[in-house]
């Protein structure tokens, strides 16, 4: 741990993960958090946590004590370890938070009532699905509260994501259908983009062209959509021309089923966010 390490921390990260670190970049970038009154811990990773305390002068906690005094100082704890993991941790906070302590939650497939059976107490909990372009303040995150959470938490809760980006209130069983569009979504856009690069080089283009072209598209496409609020089909149709290139290009994602299967990767990453869940809650009985 670092030199200021008593320092009361305002939002304690347990799980030093990708999520977390997204996130714990946001905060500190848009200046919304003193990296100080941030504290972060993992399950066992040392050199991870050398990283992050070195990246963002954050508090980190290394030894058993340590972690249980930041989770026992932090008025907030975000919940960043992956599903399978989430049971024990759950288990074991417990019966060391205080009654108002608000516990968010990114992790996927995780209900409310299961996070409060595994804590074994009715803790104000906000269940969140960020995405990692948190990182840069273009996060997109959905938030539902279980009714312990009063207005001031619920307020201490959007804080924290509205200043890493988009956030809306959902009821919780959207949760997993929202997982299947902004959770999970910039891996789908980044999937188009590899494919778009690939071929590019394979059409002779310099990787970095192909590269830089890639990105600068999709910016666009999707600054076209948020400024001119206009439907995506017609931004596309305005591209088409009849019997043209776009043309050709769009029969041959149609052909190949496109539609259908963005659809079925949706609805197969919601179901893949449920089962998570389920499984999680089969550790209580
Ligand atoms: N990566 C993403 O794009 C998104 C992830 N999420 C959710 O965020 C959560 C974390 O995902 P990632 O950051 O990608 O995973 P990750 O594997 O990068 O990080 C998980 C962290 O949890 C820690 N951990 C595990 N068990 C622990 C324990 N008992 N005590 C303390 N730390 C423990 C690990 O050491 C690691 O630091 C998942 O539940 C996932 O569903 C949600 C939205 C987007
Ligand atoms: O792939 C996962 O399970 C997590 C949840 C949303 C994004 N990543």
């Amino acid at each position: 741990m670092n030199n200021q390490e008593h320092q009361t921390p305002h939002i304690c990260f347990y799980g030093a993960g990708s999520m977390a670190e997204a996130i714990v970049r946001g905060l500190i970038n848009r200046a919304v958090a003193e990296p100080q009154q941030i504290a972060m811990f993992n399950r066992s990773n040392a050199e991870r946590l050398d990283y992050l305390a070195q990246t963002y002068n954050v508090q980190v906690g290394h030894s058993a004590e340590q972690k249980q005094s930041m989770l026992q100082r932090s008025p907030i704890l975000v919940l960043a370890m992956k599903p399978k993991d989430a049971a024990e941790a759950l288990k074991a906070l417990g019966p060391i938070l205080h009654e108002d302590q608000l516990v968010v939650s990114v992790i996927a497939g995780l209900s409310i009532p299961t996070m409060q059976a595994l804590l074994g107490r009715k803790q104000p909990i906000a269940r969140t699905m960020p995405n990692t372009s948190s990182s840069i303040g273009l996060g997109a995150t959905g938030i539902a509260f279980s009714k312990e959470v009063h207005t001031d938490l619920q307020q201490k809760a959007l804080s924290i994501f509205e200043a890493v980006g988009l956030v809306t209130i959902i009821a919780e069983e959207k949760m997993d259908i929202l997982t299947g569009i902004s959770g999970s979504g910039p891996a789908y856009i980044y999937y188009m983009m590899e494919a778009m690069i690939t071929a590019g080089v394979e059409g002779g283009l310099m990787a970095e062209q192909a590269r830089e072209l890639t990105v600068q598209t999709v910016l666009g496409a999707a600054q076209m959509m948020l400024q001119t609020e206009e439907d995506p089909a017609n931004l596309r149709k305005a591209i088409t021309s009849p019997n043209g290139s776009t043309q050709a290009a769009i029969e041959v994602f149609a052909a190949a089923g496109f539609t259908e299967t963005v659809k079925a990767a949706v609805r197969r990453c919601e179901e893949r966010s449920k089962e998570m869940g389920a499984a999680i809650q089969e550790s209580l009985s």
